[in-house]
């Protein structure tokens, strides 16, 4: 603080008392000052300190000249005529900023600084709004998506009321659509939307909703660079936009995993903000077709039951998780498969670690570097790697893959508690065929403290490829049928799904690929290192939001 030049300098009144009122390039300081006696009006004050504040001016939303002939703000009556010149401040400007509460969450607070001359109330105004337009990572003018019919179906509430306001008195402008059918954003995206015009992209609504925004934009980017979705060797190019997440869904677990909360008022606080948060983004493949990218969950076997039989309850709202879960739960189903992965290196960490990914973290940022390495052992041919890959074959409850930790408010600290946003792996947590005790075991600690890898039906890796196949794909008579000449993958499948002798009738699973059915069981995975970035900053440490006052008081 002290290092920075001061901008001005000035001894303002904020709630009728004398603040010395600083401002520099990264701040805006206000200490209270104390008269030794009441002030005569030679502007002579005591060097008491009482109460100190500050705020970063990242965190400054706007500044605003105020209109003293209003009430004040504290009576709500007129104000009266001014007997001292401390009080005599006729002019005044409002600072709105972040205010950290409780939990992640973040509210917009104002402080009303009064001034004694009307050129000195404009000097700050000015010299603030200066200070704000260097900031350039802040967005101006944004593309919104709202989903009317997401989690309760208030998206369009959620927006007027909560996001609207923050957005203007940010003077940020916005092109609203509120989508008309599943897919709506996805295909204006790819094929219509002018990019060029917007700072951002935001939608409103759930997991199910950012992940047609994430399609939109990926797939427009590759389509405007010439790379081929469908090629798995590919590297696919980062998007430009960064995307903001208006929290109005069911499980919101993206939200709440880059931000702490799932809470409107803090995103948009954040968008406004403008801060920037790298994601990993696994692209799904089965041979050469393209089929999803994911972000969060991909999920066979449990998760994928739970959502197929979820969509037929959609009606119910975010209620219909806990029904499926439970039918789920009952059924025990498991499914037999190979699962081969190709193994995390060098300072990744693994899904064991106690510390997790936080704000500024530094694994992922180690991430980034490697990133911009140009040979990393991501774009080396598999076939040079063909000897790191480990192949496990099993009957399993669960097949997991968490790009991120997947925390939500069902479960605070998520599917795989360590992984990191932007690191460019996935944990593979691979549930085993156990007892129904045993799995409900696992679950609950989902909800508790204990750890959920802590069971010998268990495993979890960490992963920079993977691949399912499921049983009914290579067994013997897969093998046979190639041998004598018998055509492709799907011709193959189709006789398995209706050959019932060769024993591999065996129920299939669908993958849950972020909140989405895919009807597909083989499948290839790939996580691309930070393709997209978020309007958002990691969860701040615990530090910060259990002293909501930690960054205002000095
Ligand atoms: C016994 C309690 C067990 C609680 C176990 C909770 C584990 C929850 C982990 C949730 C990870 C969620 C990952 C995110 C997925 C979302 O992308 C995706 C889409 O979200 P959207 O609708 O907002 O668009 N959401 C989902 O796929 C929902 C997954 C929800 C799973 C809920 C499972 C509840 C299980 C209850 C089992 C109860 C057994 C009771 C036996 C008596
Ligand atoms: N106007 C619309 N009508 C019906 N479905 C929509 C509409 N807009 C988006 N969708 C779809 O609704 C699904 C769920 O949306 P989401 O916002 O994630 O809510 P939830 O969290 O409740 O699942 C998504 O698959 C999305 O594609
Ligand atoms: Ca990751």
């Amino acid at each position: 603080m002290e290092k920075q030049p001061r901008l001005l300098c000035s001894v303002l009144s904020v709630q009728r008392r004398p603040y010395e009122v600083i401002l520099n390039c990264a701040i805006l300081a206000w200490k209270e000052t104390q008269t030794t006696k009441k002030h005569t009006g030679r502007g002579i004050y005591g060097a008491v300190k009482a109460g100190s504040y500050y705020v970063p001016m990242c965190e400054i939303i706007s500044v605003q000249e105020k209109d003293d002939e209003s009430p004040s703000e504290n009576s709500g009556k007129w104000q009266k005529v001014p007997q001292s010149p401390v009080d005599s401040c006729q002019h005044a400007f409002t600072v709105s900023y972040v205010e950290r509460t409780r939990q992640h969450c973040w509210r917009c607070s104002e402080v009303t600084f009064h001034c004694p001359e009307l050129a000195l109330c404009l000097l700050w105004v000015q010299t603030i709004r200066e200070q704000l337009a260097l900031l350039t990572n802040r967005p101006k003018h944004l593309l919104v998506y709202i989903n009317p019919f997401g989690g309760k179906q208030r998206g369009k509430q959620i927006y007027d009321h909560k996001v609207t306001p923050i957005f203007s008195q940010a003077s940020i402008s916005t092109d609203v659509i509120v989508t008309e059918h599943p897919n709506h954003a996805r295909d204006h995206l790819k094929t219509e939307a002018d990019l060029m015009k917007y700072d951002g992209v935001v939608c409103v609504g759930g997991d199910g909703m950012f992940s047609e925004i994430v399609h939109g934009l990926v797939s427009r980017t590759q389509r405007d660079e010439g790379v081929d979705e469908n090629s798995m060797k590919d590297t696919l190019v980062s998007c430009r936009l960064r995307i903001g997440i208006i929290p109005a869904g069911s499980t919101d677990c993206i939200c709440y995993a880059t931000v702490g909360s799932n809470d409107p008022v803090t995103s948009a606080l954040h968008i406004v903000v403008g801060d920037s948060q790298s994601m990993d983004v696994c692209s799904v493949h089965d041979s050469d077709t393209f089929l999803r990218y994911s972000v969060s969950l991909l999920g066979y076997g449990f998760y994928g039951d739970v959502l197929t039989d979820s969509e037929r309850k959609r009606w119910m709202g975010p209620a219909r998780y806990d029904i499926s879960g439970v039918k789920t739960f009952l059924s025990h189903r498991y499914y037999e498969g190979t699962v081969s992965f190709l193994p995390a290196e060098g300072n990744s960490g693994t899904p064991r670690d106690k510390f997790q990914c936080r704000s500024g973290c530094n694994i992922c940022r180690g991430s980034s570097s490697d990133k911009l390495v140009s040979k990393d052992e991501n774009n080396l041919p598999d076939a040079e790697r063909q000897d790191d890959w480990t192949v496990i074959r099993g009957k399993f409850l669960a097949i997991n893959a968490a790009s991120m930790s997947c925390a939500c408010p069902r479960s605070p600290k998520g599917l795989s508690p360590a992984a990191h946003l932007a690191d460019g792996t996935t944990d593979l947590i691979l549930v085993r065929k156990c007892s129904r005790l045993d799995f409900l075991r696992h679950l609950l600690r989902h909800t508790n403290k204990d750890d959920q890898f802590d069971h010998s039906f268990v495993e979890v890796y960490r992963v920079r490829q993977f691949h399912f196949t499921p049983r009914y794909q290579d067994c013997d008579s897969e093998v046979d049928l190639r041998e004598s000449g018998v055509g492709s993958k799907r011709f193959l499948s189709q006789i398995c799904r209706e050959h019932k002798a060769c024993g591999c009738i065996q129920a299939q699973s669908n993958w849950n690929c972020d909140g989405e059915i895919l009807p597909h069981s083989a499948i290839q995975v790939r996580v691309h290192c930070q393709l997209i970035s978020l309007f958002a900053r990691g969860i701040e440490e615990q530090s910060v939001f259990e002293d909501p006052y930690a960054l205002c008081a000095i």
